[in-house]
């Protein structure tokens, strides 16, 4: 994991511009994340907040505008190396239903093994220590995300709120300095949306990464967001502290009218 004495790094979001045919879905954003913040993008369905994490995580490249991970720009790099930079991230609604618990957080550490194919199959001591190494990170992970006890158990037994953690818990595996968390309690009960609002914590203060949290419950957002990001129809409407967001007239005209779901987050966090 991070070592939790150093700093992730800051990420830049600078003049970000993305088209699809005549559609503007993100249109000059900036936005910066704190680092060991957790950053709340949010704003009314099609406001650009899933194009936003795509760009982020490296699927759709702008047609202008940049990302920065501290020193490094992001923009043109494919995902994979953005994700070996330390951007892991979970989608919307990709729910596992393969393998064990166990088995879908050393799929996550695929991506950090050093040995070779050939030192794998041949079960080279060195690979096997590594592999030995992986697997006591992915328990570690698997304890601090309250998957502990069901390391052994195929993720098609658990509870549909439980599968969404082991892919929260999957994207922890890549030891980010900086994790993007897609609705991470969508579809999820009240008592499910206090636990992984709980783990969020956990995980934030336990590792000290950034997160950047694109959510549709208000109640959630506005508890655990250090500074909220609102976006509508692509363009930055406000930025602040979830207080300052809350009043923020502009704010109130874009979600008016729409399903902001004030009344899911009472009990979730
Ligand atoms: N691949 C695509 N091709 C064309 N248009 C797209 C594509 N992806 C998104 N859009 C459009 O871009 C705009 C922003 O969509 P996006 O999915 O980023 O919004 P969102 O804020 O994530 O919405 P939601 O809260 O409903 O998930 C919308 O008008 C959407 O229809």
């Amino acid at each position: 994991m991070n070592d939790r004495t150093t700093t992730p790094p800051v990420l830049d979001v600078r003049d970000v511009t993305v088209r699809f045919a005549g559609l503007t879905a993100l249109d000059s954003v900036s936005f910066t994340v704190v680092p060991g913040s957790v950053h709340a993008l949010i704003g009314p369905n099609g406001a650009g907040k899933s194009t936003c994490f795509n760009v982020l995580s490296g699927l759709y490249r702008p047609a202008s505008g940049t990302v920065r991970l501290g020193d490094t720009d992001l923009t043109s790099l494919a995902p994979h190396r953005i994700a070996a930079l330390g951007i892991a991230r979970t989608f919307q609604n990709i729910v596992t239903t393969e393998g064990t618990v166990g088995d879908n957080l050393m799929l996550g550490r695929h991506i950090l093994s050093r040995a070779g194919f050939a030192a794998s199959a041949l079960r080279l001591p060195s690979a096997v220590r590594e592999q030995r190494e992986h697997l006591a990170k992915a328990r570690e992970i698997a304890e601090l995300t309250g998957l502990g006890p069901h390391f052994d158990s195929p993720v098609a037994l658990l509870s549909y709120g439980d599968r969404k953690r082991v892919e929260f818990a999957r994207a922890l595996c890549l030891e980010p300095t900086v994790l993007l968390l897609d609705e991470p309690v969508a579809g999820m009960n009240a008592a499910e949306r206090a636990r992984t609002a709980d783990t969020i914590r956990t995980v934030r203060a336990e590792l000290g990464l950034s997160v950047v949290l694109v959510e549709h419950d208000m109640g959630l957002v506005m508890r655990l967001a250090d500074e909220v990001t609102v976006l509508d129809f692509g363009r930055v409407i406000a930025h602040g502290t979830p207080d300052e967001v809350r009043s923020d007239p502009e704010v109130l005209r874009a979600y008016l009218g729409t399903e902001a779901t004030e009344t899911t987050g009472e009990d979730a966090a």
